[in-house]
């Protein structure tokens, strides 16, 4: 569904991926990890064309999108969740789930609500009067409404309680089960490893390591090296 191949990009001077690859088969569950500063969200920017490689391939579905504008690459069905959220903080739940909506596939609202019932009551409900939780379960809920073919979650948990981090990663597994392709970031290695299909570690802006994550840990070494755990 996704291959990425060989990509370098750079902001301004600062060359920050070297050679990247990866691939994400329809369905997949796909981990980018790495320390703080590795190349995590710069890949992803890239993959959404937010940071257009100066060298290298993405394609999606058999398409060629490098250097293709960010709002075509989501209308050609990569959906992101950005790290932050990036909710709009003065319009309610409801604006929020129906600004970016496109009607072009399963998802409506009432499938959104039923995959999170916590934010159905709280429909009218200012962006700006949210939890964190709450939030990235909007920030998530707002992305599947543009039914994508393939789901991008940047720092999926980040800064959440961990009973929401509970829901979060019960929404990713309930997503799995429905066949949606994903690929995610977030520093929990051990629950990213319940879910995921293959691991790409990141350690300057290089894949240092790939593999499945009971392959991962079996490997120590690569844990202790580039994961510090
Ligand atoms: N807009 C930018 N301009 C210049 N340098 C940047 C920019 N964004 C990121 N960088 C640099 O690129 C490198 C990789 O950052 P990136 O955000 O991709 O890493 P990451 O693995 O996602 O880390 P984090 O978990 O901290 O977000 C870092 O050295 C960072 O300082």
């Amino acid at each position: 569904m996704l291959r990425v191949d060989h990509i370098e990009t750079a902001y301004g001077a600062s060359q920050v991926l070297f050679d990247v690859s990866l691939r994400i088969e329809e369905g997949e569950v796909v981990t980018l990890l790495g320390r703080n500063g590795m190349g995590k969200t710069t890949t992803v920017n890239t993959i959404v064309g937010v940071a257009p490689p100066l060298r290298g391939s993405v394609v999606f579905e058999g398409i060629p999108i490098a250097g293709t504008p960010p709002h075509r690459i989501a209308r050609a069905g990569i959906g992101l969740v950005p790290e932050g959220r990036q909710i709009f903080p003065n319009l309610s739940v409801r604006e929020n789930l129906v600004a970016t909506a496109n009607g072009r596939g399963a998802w409506n609202l009432d499938a959104v609500f039923e995959l999170f019932p916590a934010l159905a009551p709280l429909q009218s409900r200012s962006g700006n009067l949210l939890s964190g939780g709450e939030q990235q379960m909007l920030a998530i809920a707002r992305t599947l409404l543009t039914n994508p073919r393939l789901l991008i979650l940047d720092e999926a948990t980040e800064g959440l309680a961990p009973r929401l981090r509970g829901e979060i990663w019960r929404c990713l597994r309930a997503l799995k089960a429905r066949g949606q392709s994903i690929l995610v970031i977030d520093k929990d290695v051990a629950a990213l490893g319940r879910i995921a299909d293959r691991h790409y570690v990141l350690e300057k802006g290089r894949v240092v390591w790939s593999g499945s994550p009971q392959a991962l840990a079996a490997e120590p070494e690569v844990c202790r090296q580039y994961l510090g755990i």
